[in-house]
């Protein structure tokens, strides 16, 4: 670690002032990075309020962040808690709603993270006369909710766990949030028994602890996992079942009912009951996914500006390492893809809300389609945002795999979203269920939902790009990905159909298939994501340069997608390996202009110095002194009693000798 550089700068004496390596950046921006917020916000209104709750957020000492790097795992949970608690009566106060902005100022800090998940349950699959007994206790935190879905030895849906009408519960063991200490109720995903029947999987409400001395409910044992990589301030907890009983009203009943005499009763879809991981798969991306990996991009961007190191020239000073090509690539593709990813998650949320309209009206037609979208791109999301912090962090060098430079802690915690609300290869391999069924109904000449009609539009065409110029062409691009997309699916299709003509047994011909149906979800949503990036580029208003920068951005996060997998581009001859080169030229030319524009496209994401909690990554740019007073901080700084006990005997003994 190179800490010895702050004796370049004397402590204290610049902080408040702008680096002027970060400054000269901010000054050739190419467009408005003020109206680039408006943008990313939604409107220059809800910028306003986003801005008016994170200041009311951190100019409240309860919700401080200092020290966090140096807490322990008690330490962190007790404050999560607080701060829960704290937020509680904060929104009161200022009258904000359960669904507005200070979450995400709040992100990764606050306790109860699974009490919202239970509420959603509760909202999307609890009938009027549930919600409106359940939701008023949650929201004033009458009780605290959790949501206990996975089983010890099986992470799919319930497999063991059974509630058995007027009889008897199975035991479970599930990870789950907020469960240690915290949680009085969770959302049990169980197989419903009737008469010995089994109905499938249901969301049942059970009360774990008593809401008079918290202790354990008769039957119910619970406990925490033990530590884990990141979460530290969550308990995620396990618990265990046994005979235990609840009324039948616990049973989440919107879409299904058991009757009083033990009739069942259900309205459309089964599968309705898997709606709550549909929905919080689209909620987490934003604040769980995009924000770290936004983060994160602030933090290296800033940083690179800032870092100097070896000289591009002989006789120069030291060159920005972001001036470096090597330094570009890594950086500016995960800044192309922060950006595609939330014009796709604006896309998934639109598409969720028009679902659940009609969801509610009981017409659930959309149902397949965004459960394949949501699944396919939470999986795709999260393992592209969880690789690019990690490119992030290791870009700073040194300094970056210093907690303080608040990259670990982003990367650990993104990591899990990869696993958890449904791992990704298991979400992907869901989303590929969904397009073969498509691919064959499309070519029976059946109709498919929007999403996935290209599926009919197979063409064997070549790529027209004559030069490198072409492939700054949406339409080049798109098409280039449209065809991967189908091509993968519909040879993936085809060999399942061979396998299975040929006497193999259809589970094991799925089998035989799933590293292809992966990369068929994975080519799908690639597509769908550069698709959507190019429409809203089409869409924005040429004013203030934004229309511009965002064409470079989705330009980028286009021909970056094809420079990293070459082999799907030249398979069938679709694109030439000539084609290629013109790519690379393409590609590389746009890493020097995005460069220009790298920190002022950050700066947009408008993150507080106090939110990204990084000596690396403040607007000031004051790097090293921050580094070295952050340190100053630090309990390893006190004398250890390992010195007295350990090295003190050792140097005497080394001493005596010299
Ligand atoms: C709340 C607001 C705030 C939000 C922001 C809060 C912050 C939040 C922070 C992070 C918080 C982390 C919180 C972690 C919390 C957990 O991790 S909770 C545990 C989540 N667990 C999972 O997601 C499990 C993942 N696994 C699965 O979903 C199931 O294994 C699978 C993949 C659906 C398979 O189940 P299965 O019944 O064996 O499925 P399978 O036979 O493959 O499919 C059955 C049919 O159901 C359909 N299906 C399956 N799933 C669905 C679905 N969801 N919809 C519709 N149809 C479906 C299939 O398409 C298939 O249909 P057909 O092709 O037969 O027509
Ligand atoms: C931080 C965190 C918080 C969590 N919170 C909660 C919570 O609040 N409530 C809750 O209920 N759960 C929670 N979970 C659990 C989480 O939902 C599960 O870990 C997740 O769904 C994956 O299941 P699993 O752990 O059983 O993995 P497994 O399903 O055992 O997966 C292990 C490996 O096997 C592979 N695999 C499994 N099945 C297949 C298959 N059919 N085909 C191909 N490959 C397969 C997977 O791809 C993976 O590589 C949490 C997890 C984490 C990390």
């Amino acid at each position: 670690m190179a800490l010895l550089e702050t004796s370049k700068y004397p402590q204290g004496s610049v902080l408040g002032s702008v680096n002027p390596d970060l400054a000269s950046e901010r000054q050739t921006a190419s467009f408005s990075v003020e109206k680039l917020t408006a943008l990313l916000d939604g409107g220059t209104e809800q910028t306003r309020i986003r801005r008016a709750v994170v200041e009311a957020i951190e100019s409240d000492p309860v919700f401080s962040r200092e020290n966090q790097y140096f807490q322990t795992q008690n330490e962190r949970y007790e404050s999560a808690v607080r701060k829960a608690v704290h937020l509680q009566k904060k929104m009161h106060e200022m009258g904000w709603t359960e669904n507005g902005p200070e979450y995400k100022a709040l992100a990764g800090d606050v306790a109860f993270l699974l009490h919202r998940v239970f509420m959603r349950s509760i909202s999307v699959l609890g009938s009027d006369k549930q919600i409106a007994k359940w939701i008023p206790l949650a929201t004033q935190h009458k009780l605290i909710g959790s949501y206990a879905q996975t089983e010890l030895g099986h992470g799919k849906v319930a497999g063991k766990t059974a509630f058995l009408y007027d009889t008897r519960l199975q035991p479970k063991f599930p990870w789950e949030f907020d469960s240690k200490l915290s949680a009085t109720h969770t959302v049990v995903f169980a197989q419903l028994y009737v008469h010995g029947k089994c109905y499938g999987i249901h969301p049942f409400i059970v009360q774990i602890r008593s809401l008079q001395d918290h202790s354990l409910c008769p039957g119910v044992t619970a406990g925490d996992i033990g530590p884990k990589m990141n979460f530290e301030h969550i308990d995620n907890g396990y618990l265990l079942l046994k005979n235990v009983h609840i009324p039948r009203e616990n049973m989440l009943s919107k879409f299904c009912e058991v009757r009083p005499d033990g009739t069942y009763v259900r309205q459309g879809s089964q599968k309705i009951n898997y709606f709550t991981m549909t929905t919080v798969r689209i909620s987490l991306i934003s604040d769980e996914v995009l924000t770290p990996l936004m983060k994160a991009c602030t933090i290296a961007i800033r940083y690179s500006v800032v870092r100097r190191q070896s000289k591009l020239k002989p006789g120069e000073q030291e060159a920005k390492i972001l001036d470096y090509q090597t330094q570009q690539e890594k950086l500016l593709p995960q800044l192309a893809a922060a950006y595609a990813f939330h014009f796709i998650n604006d896309y998934l949320q639109e598409l969720l809300n028009r679902g659940y309209i009609e969801i509610q009206k009981k017409n659930f037609d959309m149902l397949p389609e965004l459960h394949a979208l949501s699944s396919g791109f939470k999986a795709v999301i999260t393992q592209h945002c969880t690789a690019g912090v990690e490119i992030c962090l290791r870009a700073c060098g040194g300094h970056g795999y210093s907690l303080l430079s608040g990259l670990p802690s982003l990367y650990t915690k993104i990591l899990a979203s990869c696993i958890y609300e449904g791992e990704n290869t298991i979400l992907l391999l869901q989303a590929a269920r969904f397009l073969i069924k498509c691919f064959m109904a499309a070519s029976a000449g059946q109709p498919v939902p929007p999403s996935v009609t290209y599926l009919a539009a197979v063409k064997h065409g070549k790529c027209p790009a004559k030069n490198k110029l072409d492939f700054l062409s949406p339409d080049i691009y798109t098409e280039a990905y449209q065809h991967v997309a189908v091509r993968l699916t519909s040879s993936t299709a085809e060999k399942l159909q061979d396998l299975i003509q040929s006497g193999v047994n259809k589970h094991d011909a799925w089998n035989q298939c799933t590293v292809q149906l992966v990369q068929a979800a994975k080519a799908h949503c690639h597509y769908i994501a550069v698709k959507n990036f190019a429409e809203t580029v089409e869409k924005l208003e040429t004013k203030a340069g934004i229309q511009k920068i965002m064409k470079h951005l989705c330009d980028l996060f286009a021909l970056h997608g094809i420079f990293s997998n070459t082999g799907a581009f030249l398979h069938d001859g679709y694109t030439s390996p000539a084609q290629m080169d013109m790519v690379t030229a393409s590609y590389l030319d746009l890493l020097a202009v995005i460069r220009k524009d790298a920190v002022p496209l950050v700066d947009a994401f408008d993150f507080t110095d106090k939110t990204l909690n990084s000596a690396l990554g403040s607007y000031d740019g004051q790097v090293y002194q921050r580094l070295y007073q952050w340190a100053q901080k630090s309990p390893t700084n006190q004398m250890s009693p390992a010195y007295e006990t350990y090295l003190k005997p050792l140097l005497h003994n080394t001493l005596s000798k010299l």
